[in-house]
This record gives C-alpha cells, structure tokens and sequence, in this order.
C-alpha cells in the first residue's frame, strides 16, 4: 500500500486541493436525493489529514465477539455485523493502556466512481461528474460557470455516451460489481477475524458517498478506513472523492472526530502486483505463441496539466506500476514486450501521451501480429473495457494489421487480490486518526459586491467565446472515451 500520506503528496496538488476545497459545494443533480451538503460554504481547509501509514502495521488480531447485528439491507451498506472489541490489535491508544476496554465498530468505505444504470440515467451521471471541479477545472474567475457548463457539455455529449452504454447492455455493470467487491472484502476481513462494515460510496451515482456516510453515522461506526478502488491515485479520482469526504467530515461534530484512515494509493501491493500478473500470464497462454505477444496497458488519461502543473502523482503511480507488473513477470521467466498508452479523452486539451488509439496503429503499421490488452487504471468492468477497448479498440487494431487480439479481465471479486484488499485494511486500521475543524482564510470568501458583479461579467463574455466556439463543442460531442 501506497504509504503516501495526504500531507506527502506534492505540494503543487496540495495547493490545489485545498484551494479547490473552498469552491466546493454539491454539485449533485439527483432529483429525489436528500441534499447533504445544505451546510455547504466557502470555507477552506489547511489541513493534511490524510495520514495512513503501511509500514510496521500489525497485522490481524483477533477482535472480540459479536455484539449485534443490524438485519437492514441498506443499499450501500454489505451484511452488517457489529463486534465488540475487548482488545484491539489496532488501536493505538488501547495498546497504550491495556486496561481500557474500547468498543470498535470497523467501517470500511469503498469509494468509485459510479455510472448510469440506465441510459435515461446517462445525462444526469454526466452532468454530476463535469460539475466536478476536480474533472473540469476552472480558474477561479470562471468556476460559477461550473454548473451550467457541466450542464451544456453533459447534454452535448449524452448521445455519444448513451450508444456506448447501449451497446454493453443499457447501463453501467459497476455498482454490482462493486457491491460484489464489498461483500467479498467483507467475508476476507471476518476470515481474518475482523468484523466490519463495508459501504460503498460512489462519486457521481447511486449510491452516492454521502449517503454512504449518513449510513456510516447512523451505524456509530466508531474506526473507519477508506479505500478507494483506483490503484493509482488522481486529483480527478480518489483526490475528488476524498474531497468530497473531507467537507463533509469537517461540518459534522461526529465525523470530524471519527479516527478514518485513508489509503490513497495501493498500486505496489505485491497482492495487487501478483494478482494482475496471474491474469496476464494466464492471458497470453491463449495466444498459440504466447512469446510474441506485446502486452498492451492501456491506462485511462487525464488532462496533462494535472500532472505537470497541478502535480498529479498519477503519470508517475502508473509508470510504476507497469514496471512491478512487469517485474513480477520476468521473475516468472515471461519476458515479453510492453507498452502503455492512455485511453478515453475527453474534450479539447492535450491528454497524457502516447493515445492509445495512435499507438495500436502505429504498433499495427511496424507488423506487430499479437496484441494482449491489459486495462490497469481500473478494478471493475465497466465502458472502457466493455465497450472501448473490447469494441472500438479491437477493431482498430484489427483493422491496423494486427492479426490476434485477446484483453485480460478486470481483477473484479479475484480471490488474490480481494484478501489483499483485506490486508490493505488492516495495515492501516492503526493509524486512523480525527479528522479535525480547519481554519477559514480569508481568500476563499469573495465578500466585495463590485468585485463580484465585474468577475461575473467579464467571465460570461470569455466563457462565451471559449466554450460555445465550434472547436469546444465538437471536442466534447466527439472525443471517444
Ligand atoms: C482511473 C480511472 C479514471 C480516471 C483517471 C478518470 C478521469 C477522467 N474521466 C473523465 C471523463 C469521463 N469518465 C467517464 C467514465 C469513467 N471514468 C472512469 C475512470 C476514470 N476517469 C470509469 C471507470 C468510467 C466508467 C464508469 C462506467 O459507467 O462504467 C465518463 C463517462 C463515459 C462516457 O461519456 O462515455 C466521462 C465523460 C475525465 C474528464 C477525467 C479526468 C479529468
Ligand atoms: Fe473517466
């Protein structure tokens, strides 16, 4: 597991996270939906709080026996089963004073990303994930344009998106499969004698992480890790979630004393390694040379500016990945080539390079023959596997004059991998620690009315001419993803 506190994440991301955390408001369109964020202001936060350390963790222990369990089967809460704790293991401060008898209610929380289960679904999922500030980032002049952009681009590009998710059966396969995920990770946190409850919280779609975390309140859970499903860590993924959950941790008097433990990352996990290396190795056994056969990862993008102006760790999270996965290969004697290239951009801006469409033709016109794709920014099935690389990229590469084409599954409820997860857990139950109120700054309330008033105007008119120009509309309606 990434070892990676919040505060060690490079001071750039930093600066930008928090001064984003002051813009932050919900941004949810969902109609029935109790609005968790009626609190929301334009407070800042100062603090690092994210603090999760892997190294020296004790392991499992054995944690009690059961006190009670809640026969409610809330939808993003799995089998729920509270256990009292007579001695913990993890508890830093119960090991200090062996006498106190602490009563720990385990939480784990499972963030992702969500998608439309339905295609009437597809625009308001969109519109929820281009009104987040961590997906289209506006310089602060234009950031009250966030909504109504988000609204325009999520109506423009609905029809591209809803084809893709008609064409792998009508909607998203990612809240079962994450709910599978949750459930399994559950069983191999008992297995290990750790009673938990496991939430999952999605960023754009049901079930959203605010509702995850009202249920993780009603429960008085009472430790809590969060572990988001990307391997790798994004300003526009984990870092979006986790900003999420930091303005709502610090309104509430409850949660903002609740000991949470973040993982950030878990790319290195020689679980996760091993288990993505096992699928490849299996992979290329259907090739009938599987020697010749260039492994293909192909990562999702993001806007390059994250990386070299917002210091996203992403780019560099991924390089390293794929040369563990490729490690762990060699030390099996496979030694093929490889290659990554990033898929699914979206809109105007440069993306991280090679694209992924450019290099399977390039990788077609120098004749190589056999193609193994290996999806490595993702845990689940969901469109870019489904429909983007087993559709739209097989035939290109097919096309190109690649002859055999074959593309590893997603490591989904893998039992490897799951018990990984388990242990990702526990290593970090140890240093959960409140989550506590920052500080406003002045820099983040824009009292002056004449100030206001000018930054509106002069924003609509630039907003005007940059995003409703031809070039920006085609981008959005077009780019595959
Ligand atoms: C590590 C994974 C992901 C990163 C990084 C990421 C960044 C990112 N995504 C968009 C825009 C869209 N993403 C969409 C779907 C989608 N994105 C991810 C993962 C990452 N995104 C997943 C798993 C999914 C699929 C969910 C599902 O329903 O199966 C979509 C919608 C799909 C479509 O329109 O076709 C958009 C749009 C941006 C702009 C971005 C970084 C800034
Ligand atoms: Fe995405």
């Amino acid at each position: 597991m990434n070892a990676t506190s919040y505060s060690a994440l490079p001071s750039t991301f930093r600066s930008l996270h928090h001064r984003n955390f002051s813009a932050f408001c919900s941004d949810i369109q969902n109609p029935g939906y109790v609005d968790c964020h009626s609190n929301c202001n334009k407070s800042t936060s100062q603090a690092s709080l994210f603090l999760c350390s892997d190294s020296n963790s004790r392991r499992n222990g054995v944690f009690g026996r059961p006190l009670c369990v809640n026969p409610s089967g809330r939808r993003n809460l799995v089998g729920p089963a509270f256990y009292s704790l007579e001695t913990s293991a993890y508890d830093v401060a119960a090991l200090e004073s062996p006498s106190r008898v602490a009563e720990e209610k385990v939480g784990v929380l499972l963030l992702n990303l969500g998608g439309p289960e339905t295609l009437s679904d597809v625009q308001p999922f969109l519109f929820n994930l281009f009104a987040d500030p961590d997906i289209i980032r506006l310089p602060r002049l234009f950031r009250f344009l966030q909504r109504p952009l988000a609204k325009l681009i999520s109506v423009l590009r609905a029809p591209k998106s809803k084809e893709g998710y008609a064409a792998i059966g009508g909607g998203s396969p990612l809240r079962k499969i994450t709910d599978d995920q949750a459930l399994a990770i559950k069983m191999a946190l008992e297995a290990k004698g750790i009673s938990s409850n496991v939430y999952v919280g999605m960023r754009y779609w049901y079930p959203f992480t605010e509702e995850a975390i009202q249920q993780i309140k009603r429960d008085r859970i009472t430790r809590l890790v969060v572990l988001p499903l990307y391997p790798q860590f994004s300003i526009s993924t984990t870092g979006s979630s986790i900003r999420v959950l930091e303005h709502i941790f610090r309104e509430d008097a409850y949660l903002s004393k609740l000991p949470v433990s973040i993982i950030n990352s878990w790319y290195q996990r020689e679980g996760y390694i091993k288990s993505m290396a096992n699928l490849i190795q299996k992979e290329l056994q259907s090739f009938s040379e599987p020697k010749e056969v260039m492994i293909f990862f192909s990562a999702h993008g993001v806007p390059v500016s994250y990386v070299e102006e917002a210091g996203d760790p992403y780019r560099d999270q991924m390089e390293e990945c794929i040369f563990l996965i490729m490690q762990e290969l060699k030390a099996r004697g496979i030694s093929n080539e490889h290659t990554l290239a990033y898929q699914s951009r979206v809109g105007p801006v440069q993306w991280l390079k090679p694209y992924t469409d450019e290099v399977l033709v390039e990788l077609g016109q120098k004749g190589v023959k056999s193609l193994l794709a290996v999806p490595v920014s993702f845990v689940s099935e969901h469109i870019e596997t489904l429909e983007e690389i087993d559709m739209e990229y097989k035939e290109l590469a097919l096309e190109s004059g690649i002859k055999n084409w074959a593309r590893v599954p997603a490591l989904g409820v893998t039992p490897s991998f799951i018990t990984d997860l388990a242990d990702a857990v526990i290593e970090a139950l140890p240093s959960a620690t409140a989550i506590y109120a920052p500080t406003r700054t002045s820099e983040d309330v824009d009292h002056d009315p004449v100030r206001y008033f000018i930054k509106m105007f002069f924003g609509s008119i630039l907003a005007f001419i940059l995003f409703l120009s031809p070039k920006m509309i085609t981008a959005f309606r077009n780019h595959v993803i």
